[in-house]
């Protein structure tokens, strides 16, 4: 008997585009979300969006509450939810980079109330996921969390935004070529659940960013509208797959553990997009793969070294020989890498000197 089922929750409007900031009350409505929204935010973009937004609301007579969060933690996700409670919110809206958009999703899981994603930052394809992803002391974890209902991404705030964040936007999604080759493995290996629609849908949008490259430039809001595409098609490939496979594998572990040994250091997409020249090199050894990723980083300007990164080279080798026990889940890492051979990778692709 045929047993198998599946259940995709995807975002039910995406808007993009220049000024569609404008438009959030609009979207809210055609969703017929009704009431009081809680604006989920950090320092910077709320005032490049949250306020803002708020004043949109005021203006269509709808009251809105608005809370910042610092940093992803659960203690986060536990203000926000404290701050719904208190407000008697009825709906969560996301604004400004990864941290902001991960908590508010995970708090409208808990309160089992809707959310929308506003992106001020081009920086993460968490936009449209349905997964939060939290440190939690020596773990991190990948928690299923609420998909967004609807996703607003104003291409001019996102091209106003620091260039930086863009490229790592960019790197986090050229880092899905080395997500999927351990996907694929893992499931050779261990069986693991695997979705070839999923695989290749992380695997077409890395090639697509790359194949079009020349044209991710600063000042170009085209450029936003880009890497923006190639988001959202990305955290569509993670809600198919029901889990963040198609786009985070090794080089993931490697940054994470890279924020529990040197926290703030750099970006998240900067961090992965390294960590991905290095797996890539383990996957296909030295005539292999891990060239292409470097040069791919490196034409949109992302950081290919730990140096550019702003990391020392032993805290590269530490985090490539321990990350493996952040979660369980298998790449090529395996049961974890020893110091030679983590020093090995580092020098032959170039990150550490
Ligand atoms: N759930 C998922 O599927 C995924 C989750 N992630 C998670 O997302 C996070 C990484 O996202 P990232 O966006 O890099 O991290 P942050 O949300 O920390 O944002 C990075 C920096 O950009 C700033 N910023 C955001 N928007 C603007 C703007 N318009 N102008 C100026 N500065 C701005 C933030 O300011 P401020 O400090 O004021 O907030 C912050 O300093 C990680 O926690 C990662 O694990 C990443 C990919 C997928
Ligand atoms: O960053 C991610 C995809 O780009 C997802 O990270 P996690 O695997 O920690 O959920
Ligand atoms: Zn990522």
């Amino acid at each position: 008997m045929f047993e198998k089922s599946t259940w995709i929750r995807l975002p039910r409007n995406v808007v993009v585009g220049h000024g569609v900031l404008e438009s959030v009350v609009e979207v809210v409505d055609d969703l017929h979300l009704q009431g009081r929204p809680l604006i989920v935010t950090s320092p910077t973009p709320r005032s490049v969006a949250g306020e803002p937004i708020a004043a949109d609301f005021e203006a269509a007579g709808i009251d809105p509450a608005i809370v910042s969060i610092e940093a992803a933690t659960f203690e986060s996700v536990q203000t926000v939810i404290e701050a719904a409670e208190a407000e008697e919110v009825s709906y969560l809206m996301g604004v400004g980079g990864g941290k902001a958009i991960d908590i508010a999703k995970m708090a409208s899981d808990h309160l089992e109330m809707g959310f929308c994603s506003v992106p001020t930052a081009a920086s993460h394809d968490g936009i449209v996921s349905n997964r939060g992803s939290v440190p939690d002391g020596d773990t991190r974890h990948s928690v299923a969390a609420e998909p967004p209902l609807a996703v607003v991404a104003d291409t001019a705030v996102l091209a106003e935004a620091p260039w930086e964040l863009t490229t790592a936007g960019c790197a986090d999604i050229i880092s899905n070529y080395t997500a999927v080759m351990d996907w694929r493995l893992a499931k050779r290996l261990k069986n693991v659940e695997y979705s070839e629609y999923a695989a290749a849908l992380a695997e077409m949008t890395a090639e697509i960013l790359v194949d079009n490259a020349d044209l991710v430039r600063p000042g170009l809001e085209e450029s936003a509208w880009i890497v923006t595409k190639a988001l959202v098609s990305s955290g569509v490939a993670m809600s198919i797959a029901g889990s963040s496979r198609p786009a985070s594998g090794a080089e993931h572990l490697f940054s994470h553990q890279l924020d529990r040994l040197a926290p703030g250091a750099a970006l998240h997409g900067h961090q992965v997009g390294v960590g991905s020249i290095m797996t890539a090199y383990l996957h296909g050894g030295e005539r292999g793969f891990w060239r292409e990723i470097r040069s791919a980083l490196d034409s949109i300007d992302a950081p290919t070294t730990a140096r550019e990164l702003g990391i020392d080279d032993e805290t590269v080798i530490e985090a490539l020989t321990t990350c493996h026990e952040i979660r369980d889940r298998y790449t090529i890492l395996g049961d974890g890498m020893d110091e030679r051979a983590a020093r090995e990778v580092a020098t032959k692709t170039g990150v550490i000197e």
